[in-house]
């Protein structure tokens, strides 16, 4: 048995869930992997010339135990995140670390503690075998899976499944993840698929879309409302493009800040009308590499109000970190909120504090989703509410470059990563709803 034989039965449309639950399995898979002997192979360089394309390899694998609670995904598409970039540059830290952690907290965890890592954190596909306990999902159903694993063991967690003190990313933190042809999760990961999208479609919003709903819409993150003023960096990146279509969709005022002219565009493409190009204006925050430039706040704030006929930052959707966080926290409105889940320019902030404390705003913290906003993230998805903002597909073969490409800010909204799909534009079932939609769902491709 290979998984030939399962793209086939996925291929055919007499299969039903018992031919998919009498596959045999495969022994072994391709996937995507870093090595646990070669995490100081860029020892010494700058971030920015750490090579994905050296540490990313596409290896055989033996196929994972299949636990309680687990299901095993055959995955027809995934796509590359921010995420997989860190973990293919070791940076802030080799996630073998996380790993081995993950390993010593149960005797079925110890699977995850191996020389190799499978990443992705996104992915759609065909649920392949379900372990005990699991009864809403059967071998044959079409299924996205998001990234939140989690054990729940402890009470920290039960009102809010991203405060469980288990809480891992999987394909992160978690081994056995998207980018490649079976993927082991855990059943609460899986959600529909949108039905009216492909897989590479499908599989591209998941983690960017469920990580901007929490930190932008829910009551966890901004709890952003009509008529708010939300400063978006990255407007046309992975977390960007799906703040910038919330905002939109939610009735706010997306301030999108873009480092181009073709970015611009896109965002204004989605509906945006309050674009600020970076490159073009160009803004220095920083003096030095310890001392920044508050004149270069004042600019840019002076440039947020020519935009917003006056009005300041209700909402900054930050991400970008050491380089854009004290204008973030200046240009903010009086009570105003800055929600922050990352920081690719680097993590040791700083900024003025008197703006902040004498004018009563917020810095939140948001990381990922849980469980219940990453199904509604999905949710606005399928509705067609909210579209996938996908621009290129890359082959398995191919991940290194993709991820080489999103470490270097040379793509646009999402890649995506074909993985056992042989073709892009399969796996649409509502042709009808798709067509309502072809615009903006092809919005971002091959711009
Ligand atoms: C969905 C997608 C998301 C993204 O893309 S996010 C971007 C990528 N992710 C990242 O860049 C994050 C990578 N992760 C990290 O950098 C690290 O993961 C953290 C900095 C988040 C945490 O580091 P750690 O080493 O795990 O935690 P510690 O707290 O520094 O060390 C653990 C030890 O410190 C003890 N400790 C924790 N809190 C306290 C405290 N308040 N007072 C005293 N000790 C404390 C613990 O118990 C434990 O101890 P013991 O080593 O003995 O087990
Ligand atoms: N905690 C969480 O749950 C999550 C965290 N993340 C993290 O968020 C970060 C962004 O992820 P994602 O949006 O997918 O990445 P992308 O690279 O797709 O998009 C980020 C965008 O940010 C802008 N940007 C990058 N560097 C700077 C800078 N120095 N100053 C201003 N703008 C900058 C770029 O846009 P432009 O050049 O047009 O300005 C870029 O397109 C990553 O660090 C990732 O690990 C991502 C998802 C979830």
């Amino acid at each position: 048995m290979t998984v030939k034989d399962i793209l086939a039965a996925i291929q055919s449309p007499d299969s039903t869930s018992e031919d998919f639950a009498a596959l045999p399995l495969p022994e072994s898979y391709r996937a995507i992997t870093v090595h646990k002997d070669e995490t100081e192979m860029f020892a010494g360089l700058e971030t920015r010339d750490k090579d994905p394309r050296k540490s990313i390899h596409l290896d055989d694998v033996p196929l994972p135990e299949l636990g309680p609670g687990e299901a095993l995904v055959a995955v027809m598409a995934s796509s590359v995140n921010y995420n997989s970039v860190w973990t293919s540059i070791f940076e802030p830290l080799s996630t073998f670390g996380f790993l081995e952690r993950y390993g010593r907290t149960s005797e079925l965890a110890k699977r995850h503690d191996l020389p190799y890592h499978i990443i992705g954190s996104d992915l759609a596909g065909v649920v392949l075998r379900t372990g005990p306990g699991v009864n809403s999902w059967r071998p044959g159903d079409e299924v996205v899976a998001h990234c939140l694993s989690v054990e729940l063991e402890s009470s920290d967690g039960h009102n809010d499944t991203m405060l469980d003190p288990e809480q891992r990313i999987w394909g992160f933190e978690t081994n056995f993840g998207g980018l490649a042809e079976i993927a082991l999760v855990k059943s609460n990961q899986l959600m529909p698929k949108p039905d009216h999208l492909s897989w590479e479609e499908a599989a591209a919003p998941g983690l960017v879309n469920s990580t901007a709903y929490r930190q932008l819409v829910s009551r966890n993150g901004a709890g952003m409302k009509q008529g708010d003023n939300v400063l978006i960096w990255g407007a046309s990146g992975g977390l960007g493009s799906y703040a910038t279509q919330f905002a939109l969709a939610g009735g706010a005022n997306p301030i999108c800040v873009v480092s181009s002219e073709q970015k611009a565009d896109i965002c204004r493409s989605m509906g945006a009308e309050a674009i600020i190009d970076r490159s073009a204006e160009g803004y220095k925050f920083w003096k030095d590499e310890n001392t920044q430039d508050p004149k270069e706040w004042k600019r840019f704030g002076k440039r947020i109000r020519e935009l917003t006929g006056g009005e300041d930052i209700d909402i900054v959707f930050e991400h970008p970190g050491r380089e854009t966080f004290g204008a973030s926290v200046y240009v903010t409105r009086k009570g105003g909120t800055i929600t922050t889940c990352a920081s690719t320019s680097g993590y040791m902030h700083q900024y003025d504090n008197r703006y902040l404390w004498m004018s009563l705003k917020r810095i939140i913290g948001s990381h990922f989703a849980n469980y219940r906003e990453a199904w509604e993230a999905n949710r606005l998805i399928a509705k067609g509410k909210i579209h996938p903002t996908l621009s290129k597909v890359y082959s398995l073969e191919d991940t290194g470059q993709a991820a080489h490409d999103v470490h270097r800010n040379a793509h646009q909204g999402k890649v995506g990563v074909l993985c056992l799909a042989p073709e892009e534009g399969l796996g649409v079932r509502d042709h009808e709803k798709r067509a309502k939609h072809i615009d903006a769902i092809n919005r971002f491709r091959n711009v």
